[in-house]
């Protein structure tokens, strides 16, 4: 059976009409080390929490920078095919639309097990991860944007090149009527490759008009479609970095003044991050620039706004993300990635100029860091895996990415392993379930609050949600906290607090149930 909710029966959670409140103890430990003696030396820690989180699902928008890419319609196709229920008929017979590649949609988590009458252990039981909390349904998402692009969603889709004919045709009605705001286009912030394509600008150079233009867009959709809340998700093209300024946008303060100047730094993605917060919308970057410039993280912090990001984690780096994460944890040596791939969307057009590309390549490479830090067994402090990230642009495939990786290890007695994987698929399928996760789960961190015993008031998570670092090349964390690229450490993180919110244990797979003697044998020994 499919479960669509899950109800903790216990004292230490309480269900209210409008809350779920759980009392949790969360356990870590500290650690101390001893050179001198070469131990380490491990203070358990064990704090009380009360987690709170509204139950009432709000009537949510999605608004997004780049409506009009691959991504974007690819993602507004999907929600309306399933909302309205469309079939289509491919060569392999009749598909029906589903959410396939979402965690939160069609993943699922171990919640315990069934016993029957008689104590004996029947099955695990899995539900999905949306019935752990109520979570916004993709189905119910109000979705508009912006694009520098004036061409309709129909024509988006059709350009993208990434949806079977079928479902385009029965697509075009609901699709046609929707059209992308006009957006800004700064310099040479993407590449110059894709002014043939900017026909959808708002007018003028005053970036603070900008700002409030689009500050304007966002109540205005918010009042028209009737919606409680916002989340902006940034899947426009890969910027170039901004460079960081002292007196520019190193803080909130020097950020407005910056737009208000006009400045050349202000890029469209941090104009339009900046309107988010300000508008206290949550803000999510799907591409690897700096938009979180320190300025824009400090507005966040001021006004208490999530910001995620950077650059969807959807492909090649997700499984980088695995699979180094194995080798090193099974204490294998990788000595060398080579990462090559080539694709011919649009977003492969932006990234063939190399500023562009620079970005990319950044958040591409930082993914193992974590990972390598972990074993010093394997790596001496410092020394890492020879590491390549190669992407070029070949108009003939289109979105069907063609992602190319090897791995070379070292691996006992200095043995060598290599590991080839090659990659074939639609770029934007990958990544349009992952934008609805993101907004899914910044929409439901908005309505969690937490505080440990003997602090005064709940409050809600740090405005840069690390939480969704699972769905993220390079992810954001608060300044100090240590970034988590290992993709089962981040799924078990956001599983595990879920868990936490209803008062559960985290899943720690010891299964002690499973692995003790039975009484009865130890009697039936100890007689002999
Ligand atoms: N699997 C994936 O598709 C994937 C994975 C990770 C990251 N990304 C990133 O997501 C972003 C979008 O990918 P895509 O395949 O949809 O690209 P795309 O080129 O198809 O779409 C980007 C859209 O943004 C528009 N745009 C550019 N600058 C704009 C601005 N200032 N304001 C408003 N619109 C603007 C373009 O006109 C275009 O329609 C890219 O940055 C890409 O690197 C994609
Ligand atoms: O997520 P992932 O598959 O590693 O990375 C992808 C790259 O391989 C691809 O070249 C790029 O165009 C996409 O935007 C995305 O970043």
């Amino acid at each position: 059976m499919l479960v669509d909710e899950v109800l903790v029966a216990a004292p230490h959670v309480r269900y209210t009409p409008d809350y779920v409140e759980a009392d949790y103890c969360y356990e870590t430990n500290t650690v101390q080390l001893e050179p001198s003696s070469g131990r380490a030396v491990v203070r358990p820690v064990l704090e009380k929490y009360t987690f709170r989180t509204q139950r009432k699902v709000p009537r949510v928008g999605l608004m997004m920078v780049g409506w009009g890419g691959n991504n974007g319609s690819t993602v507004t196709a999907a929600v309306i095919a399933n909302r309205e229920g469309i079939t289509w008929r491919t060569k392999h017979g009749i598909q029906t639309p589903n959410y396939f590649g979402s965690l939160t949609q069609s993943a699922t988590v171990r919640l315990g097990s069934m016993y029957g009458s008689d104590g004996r252990f029947e099955e695990d039981v899995f539900v999905p991860l949306h019935a752990l909390l109520p979570m916004l349904h993709p189905n119910d998402l109000e979705i508009g944007g912006w694009d520098i692009s004036g061409a309709n969603l129909a024509e988006a889709m059709r350009r993208a090149q990434v949806l079977d004919y079928d479902l385009q045709l029965q697509l075009e009605p609901y699709m046609a009527p929707l059209k992308p705001l006009p957006s800004v286009l700064y310099a040479d912030f993407i590449a110059a490759n894709q002014s043939a394509r900017a026909d959808n600008l708002i007018s003028g150079s005053n970036k603070r008009e900008h700002l409030e233009k689009i500050r304007a867009d966002i109540r205005a959709f918010k009042a028209e479609r009737k919606v409680d809340k916002v989340i902006l998700v940034w899947t426009a093209n890969t910027e170039r970095y901004a460079t960081v300024l002292e007196r520019v946008n190193d803080t909130a303060e020097n950020l407005i003044q910056a737009i208000a100047d006009s400045h050349d730094e202000v890029s469209p993605s941090v104009l339009f991050a900046t309107a988010s917060i300000l508008e206290g919308c949550s803000f999510i970057n799907g591409s690897p620039q700096n938009t979180f410039v320190p300025g824009v993280v400090d507005l966040a912090i001021q006004r208490g706004v999530f910001i995620g990001g950077d650059d969807f984690k959807s492909g090649q780096t997700k499984l980088k993300s695995v699979l180094v994460d194995f080798l090193i944890g099974a204490g294998i040596k990788p000595l060398s990635i080579a990462s090559y791939n080539h694709l011919g969307n649009n977003d492969g057009k932006n990234l063939s100029a190399p500023s562009q590309f620079r970005s990319k390549e950044i958040s591409k490479s930082s993914v193992v860091d974590d990972m390598v830090a972990s074993n010093q067994i394997l790596y001496r402090p410092g020394e890492s895996p020879d590491h390549l990230v190669v992407i070029k642009y070949i108009p003939a495939v289109g979105d069907s990415k063609r992602a190319l990786d090897e791995y070379e290890s070292e691996i006992f007695m200095g043995g060598r392993n290599t590991i080839v994987v090659h990659q074939t698929c639609e770029d934007s399928l990958l990544a349009a379930p992952l934008i609805l996760d993101l907004v899914i789960l910044a929409e439901l961190a908005e309505r969690i609050e937490l505080k440990r015993d003997g602090e005064e008031s709940l409050e809600r998570l740090h405005p840069v949600l690390s939480l969704l670092s699972y769905l993220l090349k390079a992810p954001m964390v608060p300044e100090g906290t240590p970034v988590v690229n290992a993709l089962a450490r981040q799924r078990l993180c956001i599983e595990n607090i879920l868990r936490a919110c209803i008062g559960l244990a985290p899943e720690n797979e010891m299964r002690l149930e499973h692995k003790r003697r039975p009484r009865s044998i130890a009697r039936e020994k100890s007689l002999i």
